[in-house]
């Protein structure tokens, strides 16, 4: 941790991912080599709420990156129950969520739902938002800092109709490198061709495009901006079973730009982090709640410096100090 006297941070803001959860009994990852506690997951995310409304300084936000609720809700028909279950969980108190999309939204409801749902926060404080029907926007807490929600499934199988030119154009992609009839089996088992699964996806052409305006602006203005989507995009904060398919060309785009500062994520289950060598960026994965035994946490509450961000984390997520790149 940081060695320096306290201050008094300009924003606080918490952080969650993968809460994953289901009013079901406790079962095993796909490998069968970690336990997801379905039920727990919601007494963990009730531990984060009470920390942070208990806190000194109460967060300005929270970032939720996406997962809140499991696809076995939709098996069950237990989708709108289990999302309410876990929106009332966080409305126990008065601070606004920014809510990522993941995976296992897509498993419980089709895009267009999603867009009319409680899970689309882009009407919060919205600086600007990528029109149609890609969820991506940003917002600025306090004056200096910018916060971009990107979303991870634009380009994806999930999500998309069938008869969709999107779902053609994202089948291409995945069918380029995986040849398995299940496409949520990965190609290889080592290496990078591995993220070439129907369980990940990609940012389009025009996400891509339109985050680098975004960017521009920001770097003008000489802004710090922190990037969030469900799935990561380093290479070295995740294992890469879990990477965004074009993470180099998001990575291209953030490289180019010397306004951001960090790129957090979800969606790889025991966390990670690096920090970028040619830019100093930030990108860090959350410890996910639904691999979290019952006795333990998975929360964080960032505390935000003139230079610096510190994570105080929770559980099993680790104490970081994210010093702003120079
Ligand atoms: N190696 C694999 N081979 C085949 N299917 C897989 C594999 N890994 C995951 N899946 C399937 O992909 C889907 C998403 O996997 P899951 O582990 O639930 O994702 P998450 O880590 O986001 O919770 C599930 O339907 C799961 O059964």
């Amino acid at each position: 941790m940081d060695d320096r006297p306290q201050q008094t941070p300009l924003f606080t803001f918490g952080l969650i991912a993968d809460i994953q959860y289901a009013d079901i009994d406790d079962g095993l990852n796909y490998t069968r080599t970690r336990r997801r506690y379905y039920r727990s997951s919601l007494q963990l995310l009730r531990n984060a709420q009470e920390s942070w409304s208990k806190s000194a300084v109460r967060p300005e936000f929270i970032l939720q990156l996406g997962d809140i609720i499991d696809g076995f809700n939709k098996d069950h028909g237990t989708s709108d129950k289990a999302l309410d279950t876990v929106l009332r969980e966080f409305s126990s108190s008065p601070v606004e969520v920014h809510h990522v999309w993941g995976n296992h939204e897509f498993y419980n409801f089709s895009r267009s739902a999603l867009l009319r749902s409680r899970l689309n926060s882009s009407s919060l404080r919205t600086d600007g938002s990528l029109s149609g029907d890609i969820y991506a926007y940003h917002f600025s807490p306090s004056p200096g800092f910018t916060f971009v929600v990107l979303d991870a499934y634009d380009v994806s199988l999930l999500g998309r109709e069938k008869s969709s030119e999107e779902y053609s154009e994202a089948l291409k992609v995945i069918q380029k490198y995986n040849n398995n009839e299940n496409l949520n089996c990965p190609p290889v088992f080592e290496g990078l061709q591995q993220r070439f699964t129907m369980f990940n996806g990609g940012f389009s052409k025009d996400q891509l495009d339109w985050l680098h305006s975004v960017l521009m602006s920001a770097d003008e203005k000489r802004e710090r901006v922190t990037i969030v989507s469900h799935v990561p995009i380093h290479p070295c904060s995740t294992d890469a079973i879990c990477l965004a398919w074009n993470f180099d060309e998001l990575l291209a785009v953030i490289r180019s730009h010397s306004s951001v500062v960090c790129f957090m994520a979800g969606h790889s289950h025991d966390g990670g982090y690096c920090q970028d060598e040619g830019t100093g960026v930030h990108h860090v994965t959350l410890d996910a709640v639904i691999e979290t035994p019952p006795d333990s946490d998975a929360f964080g509450t960032v505390s935000v410096y003139e230079d610096r961000m510190v994570l105080k984390g929770n559980g099993r997520m680790e104490n970081r100090v994210f010093r702003f790149p120079s």
